[in-house]
């Protein structure tokens, strides 16, 4: 069996593949501070408790967009695992073809998201990735990777009004009943929710147009995918193991 690692802003998304089935997955809030031994405990104990073992684990693969966690997480991977893991940049097999001006500045998640999308759907694609930051790849029908647009996600652009406003409190990510707010909260909640559906929605109008494709599929992931896929028509599909399916297919093309 293999494991899969996806290092995000907020959260560390471990999955375990056999073959190609998905057997457990876990997540850890992304701590820059925890050292080495504690990743090691922690990812030891979610093992113990799914009874795998880390002498079953053929190989390691990992995506990061927060480059201070990288070296911990390889040297946890050595040092409790035993195995040199596969890092998703420079030098790796994805079979992707960048149009980027600068292929090495793509985020390594959306890298990983857009090879998953492609072999799992049909082109021209868009992926958008509800996460720290929400992130929109275009995909065209020859399976290039455009690029696309990134947005502040939801959790920060929330906390962002909590931060800056002293009569604004923190709130639940939760739909309200209605667009018209009649207390904080509520106005809160229907301004983010209501919000963001309506940016997802101009922003997938805009690439449809760009990229003259009347029919794109429209992928979405990230932890609160579905959140926001519930109150637009223009996401088709929620895949919330996107990352983790692209880096058992890129494990599979460098192995
Ligand atoms: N299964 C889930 N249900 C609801 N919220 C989630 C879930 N998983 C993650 N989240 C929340 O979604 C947000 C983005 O998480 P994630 O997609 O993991 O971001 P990143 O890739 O930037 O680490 C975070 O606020 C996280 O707490
Ligand atoms: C845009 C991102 C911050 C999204 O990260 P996430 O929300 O998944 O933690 C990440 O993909 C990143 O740091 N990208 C580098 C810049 C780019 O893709 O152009
Ligand atoms: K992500």
């Amino acid at each position: 069996m293999i494991l899969v690692v996806d290092i995000g802003n907020t959260n560390i998304v471990l999955g375990v593949y056999r073959g190609s089935e998905l057997l457990h997955h876990f997540r850890l809030s992304t701590a820059r501070g925890s050292t080495v031994d504690e990743y090691g405990v922690m990812i030891h104990n979610l093992f113990s408790m799914s009874n795998l073992s880390f002498r079953d684990v053929e190989g390691v693969i990992i995506s990061s967009v927060v480059p201070p966690l990288v070296q911990v997480i390889v040297e946890m991977c050595v040092k409790f695992i035993g195995k040199d893991p596969l890092l998703v940049g420079p030098g790796i097999k994805t079979g992707l073809n960048l149009r980027y001006e600068n292929p090495r500045e793509v985020g390594a998640d959306r890298i990983v998201n857009a090879v998953a999308a492609i072999e799992q759907y049909k082109c021209p694609l868009v992926v958008v990735d509800f996460g720290t930051a929400t992130t929109f790849d275009c995909i065209d029908a020859g399976a290039n990777y455009l690029g696309g647009a990134i947005v502040p996600g939801l959790g920060i652009s929330t906390e962002a009004l909590y931060l800056r406003a002293s009569k604004l409190p923190r709130i639940e990510l939760e739909k309200p009943k209605k667009v018209i707010g009649r207390n904080t909260v509520h106005a809160m909640q229907a301004g983010i929710i209501f919000g963001y559906a309506g940016q997802v929605e101009g922003i997938v109008r805009r690439i449809k147009q760009e990229m003259n494709a009347p029919v794109l599929k429209v992928i979405a992931t990230g932890g609160l995918a579905s959140l926001i896929a519930s109150e637009t028509e223009c996401i088709d599909e929620v895949n919330p193991m996107l990352t983790l399916e692209g880096l058992r297919i890129i494990y599979n093309r460098n192995k």
